[in-house]
């Protein structure tokens, strides 16, 4: 579902003052990254702040292109099909919206159908599901601006969910929940994943998300995939330590590859 082959992307940056003035300065935000995910699997996509992650996810779904290698999202090159991707993909990033603020959440979902041309007695057999399971009827006519943050995720994972997806993403979903919240949005992930086959990649920093949601789990660290495997085998890593936050931090601190 998700295929990546030797993928890089650089930034070039101008120096605008100083000594430096004029000189140019290249980053390497993902250098030579590869890696699969096949349909149906929940796949953690872990890693220290700078480490490349938003940049892995904005080149999944076309916002970015890559400098080199390939990418394949859904049978697409994702920078090249960006248009028919979004109908095949879902994407949430938890520090952004994508419902219009000022108006009523159902009029958001009624835009997206129209953007994503979901057929309307699909659309509502969809959203009548996606209110039960998350919980939406009671704020349903309350403009998005006047969303609590947890009531706010849950509208976006609905808007992200309308049209069926076959992939979705996650750029921490989780971000300043309270336990309720956060217990019902991954309570409602993993069950889209278990029943409708989901194929689901998550970014987060919550490493509860990751033990409680994903088997495999991959970890980036200056721009390079420096570890993939399970939950079990990514613990084996340090051998003795029993949390995974402990585990993570001594993996991040020792600096990576592994
Ligand atoms: N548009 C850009 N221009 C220049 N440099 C960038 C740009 N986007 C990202 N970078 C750099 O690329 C590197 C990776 O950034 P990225 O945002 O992918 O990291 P991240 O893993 O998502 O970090 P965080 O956990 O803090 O969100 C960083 O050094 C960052 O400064």
């Amino acid at each position: 579902m998700i295929e990546v082959d030797g993928v890089g992307r650089s930034f070039t940056l101008r120096h605008r003052r100083g000594l430096l003035r004029g000189e140019t300065r290249v980053v390497h935000a993902v250098r030579d990254l590869s890696f699969r995910v096949a349909p149906g699997e929940f796949v953690g996509y872990l890693g220290p702040n700078g480490a490349g992650k938003s940049t892995t996810i904005k080149m999944l779904t076309g916002i970015l292109a890559p400098t080199t290698g390939r990418i394949e999202v859904a049978g697409l090159d994702p920078s090249r099909r960006r248009t028919t991707l979004a109908r095949r993909i879902g994407v949430v990033f938890g520090q952004r919206t994508t419902l219009w603020w000022d108006l009523p959440l159902k009029d958001s979902f009624t835009l997206i159908r129209h953007l994503y041309k979901v057929d309307r007695e699909v659309f509502r057999k969809r959203l009548a599901e996606l209110c039960d399971v998350l919980d939406l009827g009671g704020f349903l006519d309350k403009p998005v601006r006047q969303l609590s943050l947890g009531q706010r995720m849950r509208g976006d994972i609905a808007a992200a969910l309308l049209h069926d997806p076959a992939v979705l993403v996650l750029d921490e979903p989780t971000i300043g929940l309270d336990v309720v919240s956060k217990s019902a949005v991954r309570d409602f992930l993993r069950d889209l994943n278990a029943e409708r086959g989901t194929t689901v990649l998550l970014t987060t920093h919550d490493l509860g998300d990751i033990e409680r949601l994903c088997r495999r789990v991959m970890l980036i660290d200056h721009g390079t995939l420096a570890f993939d495997g399970t939950v079990e085998e990514l613990m084996a890593t340090v051998p003795g330590e029993t949390s995974i936050e402990d585990v993570v931090t001594r993996l991040y601190t020792r600096r990576l590859p592994l």
